[in-house]
């Protein structure tokens, strides 16, 4: 018979107790209470109402509470353990009420990820179904085992709308997914609006991988991205690709480039072949007022460089490159994310930059000095958590450059452990990268990230000793009628014993 639902919670929390017998039933009169006077607590309930409400058609009003609720649904401020930090919850499900208490709105926000899938997959309908809408008896005190927790979109190579980003931004809080990384510009395009070198959108975002019309997000577009982001408690981390990846801002300005001439537009998935002019004053004043505009329209607190396949720019250019660009970062109130290239340069970047590791080897010895010095590290090892690798040679989609990466092989390692010289407390977190060359449309986006997307969020929100392929693959067979029901174009992988 089919598993309880407090046995199929991706990420699985850190504890949950089933209450034999108690069930929580939804209904026409339930209620949702509220933390009274917080705002953002009230967003929380309002994001639970809207997906409740769609489904079951009940009205469930909002009322603000203080104290011990009596029924209903309750999301509160107070009462949580502090051992559930800021992003952890703890939820009660109990005959008469249900009740979220965290000590943070982010906590919240988690809590009702969990409730969500204690409530049958049907409740994630866009359209008034029968239920019943039952919540199985439980306690559960839950908090994440790394503080970051992202997924990258590559933008560039082919565009995405507004849309279809948020559709992925939608299906990133399910997961308790809280950062995303968005790669806005490279070889094949520059996809976010810069006032003072307009020429960048104009001309630079008029093309994509394989020639068609690209596009662009202009800035209001990109501050309704972060707020929709910010309302899943997820924070967007804007990368703009440096010094590498840059053919289309050289394309779209000849003064960008060393020898004044601006290179075509591209349209292949080549890498390695661009490099703004190190030597150039220019250079530094294009990269200075990017940084500036973006980060101005940028809440998050990090920027991501890129910095990643460097091949025309010489070591010592890259050098040279770097140690002045970093310091624009921190000017404009950032701190550093970039592609784990950079943390070679010397002298060392700040302690407070963030490698992203990307390779397909367990051993970097920058990477491992930088952990060394203090520093954290990102974790996205190509072979493991590159969603854009093809699941075995007969995926239609994606590539194959570190591997072919199934589910099992998405989930089996341990990011706490996985490289040299890197242990649990210099971990930053888990990301998984997407990358756009073969991807054009949300139903790729969602066969290449699903079911691998939710095994990465459970690396980085689950307690290692949870770690087990043979429960996790039941769990996530149970995650597939919930997609289905959301019209997610998931790989129905053989590994994973689908309903
Ligand atoms: C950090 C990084 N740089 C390269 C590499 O990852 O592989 C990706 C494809 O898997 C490619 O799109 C990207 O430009």
């Amino acid at each position: 018979e089919a598993a309880s639902p407090l046995q199929s919670i991706v990420p699985v929390p850190a504890s949950v107790t089933p209450a034999a017998g108690v069930t929580f039933t939804l209904g026409a009169g339930t209620r949702i209470q509220t933390q009274a006077g917080s705002a953002e607590a009230t967003q929380v309930a309002d994001y639970l109402a809207s997906i409740l409400r769609r489904s079951t058609g009940y009205p469930l009003p909002i009322t603000p509470v203080s104290g011990n609720p009596a029924d209903g649904i309750a999301l509160l401020l107070s009462g949580a353990p502090a051992s559930v930090g800021e992003q952890g919850y703890q939820l009660d499900v109990a005959a008469g009420v249900v009740t979220v208490r965290a000590n943070k709105a982010a906590g919240l926000f988690a809590g009702v990820q969990t409730l969500r899938q204690l409530l049958p997959a049907a409740i994630e309908s866009g359209s008034v179904k029968p239920g019943p809408w039952t919540v199985p008896g439980a306690k559960i005190v839950d908090q994440p085992r790394f503080g970051y927790r992202g997924a990258h979109l590559d933008s560039a190579r082919h565009f995405f709308t507004v849309d279809t980003v948020k559709r992925y931004i939608d299906q990133l809080a399910l997961y308790k997914i809280n950062n995303f990384h968005w790669h806005l510009t490279d070889d094949q395009g520059w996809r976010i609006q810069i006032d003072s070198w307009p020429n960048l959108t104009k001309h630079g975002a008029s093309t994509q991988v394989g020639g068609g019309p690209g596009g662009f997000y202009t800035k209001a577009q990109y501050a309704d991205v972060i707020n929709y982001a910010k309302a899943r408690h997820i924070t967007v981390i804007p990368e703009v690709d440096i010094p590498g990846h840059t053919n289309a801002a050289l394309s779209s300005y000849a003064e960008l480039n060393c020898n004044g001439v601006a290179p075509p537009l591209r349209t292949d998935t080549e890498v390695g072949y661009s490099s703004l002019c190190i030597g150039k004053d220019i250079t530094y004043k294009f990269v200075e007022d990017v940084i500036r505009e973006l980060a101005a329209i940028t809440p998050g607190e990090y920027f991501h460089l890129g910095g990643d396949e460097a091949h025309a720019t010489s070591d010592a250019d890259y050098n040279t490159f770097m140690q002045k660009v970093m310091p624009l970062v921190g000017k404009y109130g950032k701190k550093i994310l970039g592609w784990h290239e950079f943390v070679k340069v010397n002298p060392a970047p700040p302690v407070s930059a963030i490698p992203q590791f990307w390779g397909t080897t367990t051993t970097d010895n920058n990477v491992a000095a930088h952990a060394a010095r203090g520093g954290k590290v990102l974790l996205s090892p190509a072979n493991k958590a590159y969603l854009d690798m093809k699941y075995n040679a007969s995926t239609p989609l994606g590539l194959s450059w570190a591997g072919f990466i199934e589910v099992q092989d998405a989930y089996n390692w341990n990011p706490g452990g996985y490289l040299n010289g890197v242990n649990e407390s210099a971990v930053f977190g888990v990301e998984a990268p997407l990358w756009s060359e073969t991807l054009v449309k949300t139903a790729d986006i969602e066969f290449m990230a699903f079911p691998r997307l939710p095994a990465i969020a459970e690396l980085g929100w689950s307690p290692r000793s949870t770690h087990n392929w043979d429960a996790f693959k039941q769990r996530l067979a149970a995650q597939g009628p919930r997609w289905g029901v959301m019209g997610i174009n998931y790989y129905k992988s053989p590994q994973v014993p689908w309903p």
